[in-house]
Formats: structure tokens, sequence, C-alpha cells
């Protein structure tokens, strides 16, 4: 018997974020282990037209609950969707909810983040900083809490090159910066907000930061624990391979590539490409969970939940995969060839991006004006680039996390539980992991049926004939046009012509003599 699984079994679980992508993959790993747990508590906003009940009811209704649904029928009894919006006092959580989720309350995970690298310092502090600090306040009021688990990154201190499983001080307290957010207007913050994040690339990482350091303040007198997954993929192997269901991370890089608009991308292809499967990151905050509650650390457990120190994967070889997938299962209705290259220079970045970027983007859009469509794809391919230069950052730079923590936890398990609870990265197999991420980014992200391979092939092949089409086309338009401006260029002409008239002229003649 797995004693991580017997550990939740009977306890009431809050978890934050539980719509989001590691929320979903763990709240179905603790009902598929533990169905017998007593509830999971889900701070939920209502959105896009949908209440949380439908929210929660959609998540529990789809593909990665199948499994779920078998071990636990009763699952929808167990889950109690709490309304709260993590942006307002006290979350918004009514009376009544808030004193059922202080008394009954045993674990939580708080998973709820702002992840966009765009977002406005305000925002990312009010949710990954002062929304933590709340959180942590409402935990103090827990009579039953056992531990609280904190979802962090292991870029949040992407400043840095060696990453110790160690809380890393910022130049000013996050307490000052809760205060001044409150005072400063807008201006004045998109003015700071440079020299605040300072060597980090964006407001996200930078708030991640200054949340852990609250999570140590505040959580002082608590059991909790710090997990810091590096960049999360699809899954690995539970509930199924491949699961991915949003565009962050390398997942609408990997769309664009196969759709034929990625073809260049600034990066080192020998950096580590530290990526790390989604149910890897849950089976390891699960077990840091049931380790925090039972053994009790002095201190506040960092673990580093990262693949490159113990089975490192570079960029070129996780490319190379992803191409090499795309010619086995092609994604349908690609705009080009998935056809893509590392750029190691701003200058031939930019050339490409003028080139096989912006060019192509402009001509389609012009052939769409004049056979009567809305032109689209110059837009698209703009976007694509602003996300680009987002995430270039973390494609040109290696870093070195330490694991000691996570080693630590892994040999603390029980056999059963290293089997059921695997966060050994070591026998992860990459070729066989990148392309059951291809593969499930094409049926859970794009929604394409496995059927239509055959016909996405065809149109491949279309593709292939157009290009060589175009090509020789432009080839005969730009001679014709250099022949007619400029004699050097009819010199070659004539050149060429008479030199493969002579060359006929011998060929036929030599075979004439053998006849
Ligand atoms: C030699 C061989 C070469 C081979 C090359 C082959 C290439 C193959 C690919 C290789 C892959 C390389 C991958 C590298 C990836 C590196 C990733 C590094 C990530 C570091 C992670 C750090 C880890 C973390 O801790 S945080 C989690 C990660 N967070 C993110 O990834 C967030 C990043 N995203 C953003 O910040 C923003 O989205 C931004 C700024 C990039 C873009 O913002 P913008 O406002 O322009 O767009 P959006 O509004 O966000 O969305 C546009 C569009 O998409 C729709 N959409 C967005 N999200 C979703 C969703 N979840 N589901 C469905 N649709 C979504 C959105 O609605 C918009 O659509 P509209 O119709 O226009 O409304
Ligand atoms: N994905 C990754 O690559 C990595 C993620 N992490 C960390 O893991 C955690 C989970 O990330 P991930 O699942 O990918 O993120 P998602 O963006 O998929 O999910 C974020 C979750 O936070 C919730 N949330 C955001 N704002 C609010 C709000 N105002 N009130 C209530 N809930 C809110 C979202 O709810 P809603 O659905 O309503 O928007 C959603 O459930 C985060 O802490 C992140 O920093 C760390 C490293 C890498």
């Amino acid at each position: 018997m797995s004693t991580i699984a017997a550990f939740y079994g009977s306890k009431s679980i809050l978890i934050t974020g539980a719509t989001g992508f590691l929320g979903k993959v763990l709240m179905e790993k603790l009902f598929r282990t533990s169905p017998d747990l007593k509830i999971i508590y889900v701070l939920v906003r209502p959105k896009a037209g949908q209440t949380l009940q439908q929210r929660v009811f959609q998540i529990l209704n789809s593909k990665l609950f199948e499994k779920v649904k078998e071990i636990c029928p009763n699952v929808h009894e167990k889950i109690r969707p709490v309304s709260a919006d993590l942006n307002q006092h006290d979350f918004g959580i009514s009376k009544e909810d808030m004193d059922e989720l202080l008394s009954s309350t045993n674990i939580v995970f708080h998973c709820a983040a702002t992840v966009r690298f765009d977002d406005p310092l305000r925002h990312a502090v009010q949710l990954n900083v002062t929304a933590t600090q709340q959180l942590l306040s409402m935990a103090s009021q827990m009579p039953k809490l056992e531990a609280f688990i904190h979802l962090s990154t292991a870029f949040s201190n992407c400043n840095l090159k060696h990453i110790d499983e160690v809380i890393y001080p910022c130049s000013v307290e996050p307490k000052k910066i809760i205060d001044s957010m409150e005072w400063l207007d807008d201006a004045i913050i998109d003015e700071i907000t440079p020299k605040l994040i300072g060597d980090r690339p964006n407001t996200y990482t930078y708030t991640k930061a200054l949340g852990e350091i609250v999570v140590q303040q505040e959580g002082a007198n608590m059991n909790i624990a710090i997990i810091r997954p590096s960049i999360v993929g699809a899954t690995w192997q539970e509930p199924f391979p491949g699961w991915v269901d949003n565009l962050n991370g390398p997942n609408g890089l990997i769309i664009a590539a196969g759709k034929g608009f990625l073809r260049a991308i600034k990066a080192t292809p020998m950096a580590i490409a530290d990526l790390i499967p989604a149910d890897t990151v849950v089976n390891l905050t699960l077990a840091a969970g049931w380790y925090t509650a039972v053994h009790r650390p002095k201190s506040t457990l960092i673990y580093h939940c990262t693949s490159g120190n113990l089975n490192p994967c570079n960029w070129l070889k996780m490319g190379l995969q992803v191409l090499a997938t795309f010619e086995k299962v092609p994604f349908e209705k690609a705009f080009r060839r998935p056809k893509a290259d590392f750029t190691a220079t701003s200058f031939t970045t930019h050339y490409w991006n003028a080139v096989s970027h912006r060019a192509p983007a402009i001509i389609y859009d012009v052939y769409l004006r004049l056979t009567g469509r809305k032109p689209r794809v110059t837009k698209l391919m703009n976007r694509l680039l602003r996300t680009i230069s987002m995430l270039e950052y973390f494609i040109n730079h290696s870093w070195e996390w330490s694991t000691h923590n996570t080693e630590m936890l892994m040999s603390m398990l029980s056999p059963e539980d290293q089997r059921m609870f695997n966060f050994d990265v070591r026998q992860l197999n990459w070729l066989e992991y990148i392309e059951n991420y291809v593969v499930g980014v094409k049926k859970y992200l794009l929604k394409e049926d496995m059927a239509g391979v055959p016909e996405a092939r065809q149109h491949l092949k279309r593709l292939r004939n157009i290009h060589y089409l175009f090509n020789i086309a432009l080839f005969l338009i730009i001679w014709r046009l250099l022949i007619a401006r400029w004699q050097t260029a009819r010199n070659v002409w004539f050149f060429i012509v008479s030199f493969c008239s002579k060359f006929l002229s011998y060929f036929r003649a030599s075979s004439t003599l053998k006849l």
C-alpha cells in the first residue's frame, strides 16, 4: 500500500489555481490515487460567462478525468468549488465558506499565479505576492493545517547561473513593494519596473521571487515547502502521455513550427532545455506535501523540480526531435512545410524574420486580399514574433539547479511510492517524451484527429510543389529583369547558353560516332 496515497486518503485539501494546467493534473492524481480523500476545496472565479460550478463540471468531464471517473465515481461530491478571486480582499470568499475552509483544511496547495511575462508589475505583485501573503494569513488560522505547499518557479532566481535550494533576498523587501503598489500610480510603476526587476527578464520571475520571500517570512510557524519546477511540459506517463492544455512555454512554439509559421528562432543549440513533465511536478508536489506534514522539517524546504542536472537534453536535440515528429505526424492545414532552424546572432535573426516570417505573411495576405478574403497572417506573425521575443531569454541561457532536497525526498519514499509518485527524471527517455508531447499538442490542443494524418501529408506535398514552382518563377523573373538591365548579366547569359549548346553538340557528335 502506498504511504503517500494513504496519507491523503483522509484529508481535506485546499487548492488554488485548480483550473490551471498544473492544478488540473494535481487534482486528477489526488482523486485517482486517494479516491477516499475527504474533500478538495478549489478556489475558483467565474470566467468567460461560466459559473464556477460549470467550470469545475467541465474539468471533471474532460478526457483528463476519464480514469478518475472509473476509480472514484462520486468525484463530483468530493470537490467543493468556492467562489474566490485572488485579486480581492479576503479573496471575496463568503463568511460561511471562509469558516468551513478555516476549520476543515488539512493541506494547502497554492498553484494560482499569473504566469504572463508581460503583466504590469501591479497585477503580477497582486497575484504572485499579495495573494500569497493573504493565503498564508488564512492558513495561519487553520487549526488542522498539516502542510502548506507553494508552487514557485525554478526561474525565480534566473539572474543567477547556479541556483541552490535556498531563498535568495531581493533588493527591496516584498512588504515595501506591496505597500508602494497601493499609492503609486501606473505611470510611475511602469517607470520603476525595469529598475526593480533588475537583471531578471520580466515581472513574472521577479514577483515569483518576492512570493518566495513572503512565504519564508509569513510562514515561519507553519509546515511549508516550496516547489520550483522549470519549464513544465506535457505529461510523461500519467494519466496518459502527452496531455497538455494551454499555449504556454514551448506549446505555442510547437504549434507555430508544426503549422509552418515558425521557421527560425534565436537559440543556443547546446544550452540545456530544462523541461519537466507536468506529472513529474505533481508527483514531487504530493510527495513533498506528505513529507512536510509527517516529518515536519525544521526549516522551509525548497525542492528543485528540474531535469538538467540529472538527465540533460539540449535545445538542438529537442528541436530535431520536434521536427522529426512533424514528419511522422504532420499537423493539418499547415501554412508552409515545417522546417525550422536555430539562428545564432541578432543579425541573422532579423534577416530570417524578414525573409522567412514577414515576407511570406505579407505575400499570403496580398493573396487573401486579392481573393476577397480578410488578411490575417501578418497580424498572426507579429504576435508570434512578440511571443518569441519574450521566450528567447530562456532558450539562450543555461542554469544549474542543485537538487539535494529533491534527491533526499526520493530516498525517503518506499519502493511502492517511488513507483506510484515517480519524480525520478533520470528514467525519462527524451526522444519518446518529445514525440508524445508533439502528438499530444496535435490531439489535445489542436483537437486534430489522427485519422487526418494522410490528408495532412498530401497537403504538405502540395505545399512542396508550390514552393518549387514559386522558386523557379521567382528565379526566372529576377533573371529576366537582370538581363534586360545589366550588360554583365547578358554576357553571363550568352556564355552559359553558348557553353550549353557546345556541350550538347559535342555530346551528340560523340554518341553518333559510337553508333
Ligand atoms: C535545428 C532544429 C531547429 C528546430 C526548431 C524547431 C522549433 C520547435 C519548437 C521548439 C520549441 C522551443 C521552445 C522554447 C520555449 C521556451 C519556453 C520558455 C518558458 C520559460 C518558462 C518559465 C517557466 C515558468 O515558470 S511560467 C509558465 C510559462 N509562462 C508562459 O509561458 C507565459 C508566456 N506567455 C505570455 O506571457 C503571453 O502569452 C505573451 C506575452 C507571450 C503573449 O501575449 P499576447 O497578449 O500577445 O497573447 P495572449 O493574449 O496571451 O494569447 C494570444 C492568443 O492565444 C490565445 N490563448 C492564449 N492562451 C490560451 C490558452 N491557454 N488556450 C487557448 N487559447 C489561448 C488567446 O486567447 C489569444 O487568442 P485571440 O483569439 O487572439 O484572443
Ligand atoms: N507552467 C509552467 O511552465 C510553470 C508553472 N509554474 C508555477 O506553477 C503554478 C501553476 O502554473 P500553471 O498551472 O502552469 O498556470 P496556469 O496559468 O495554467 O494557471 C493559473 C491558475 O491561477 C488561477 N488564477 C489566476 N488569477 C486568479 C485570480 N485572480 N483568482 C483566482 N484564481 C486565479 C487561474 O484561474 P483561472 O482559470 O480563473 O484563470 C488558474 O487556475 C504557478 O504558480 C506557476 O508559477 C512554475 C514553473 C513552470
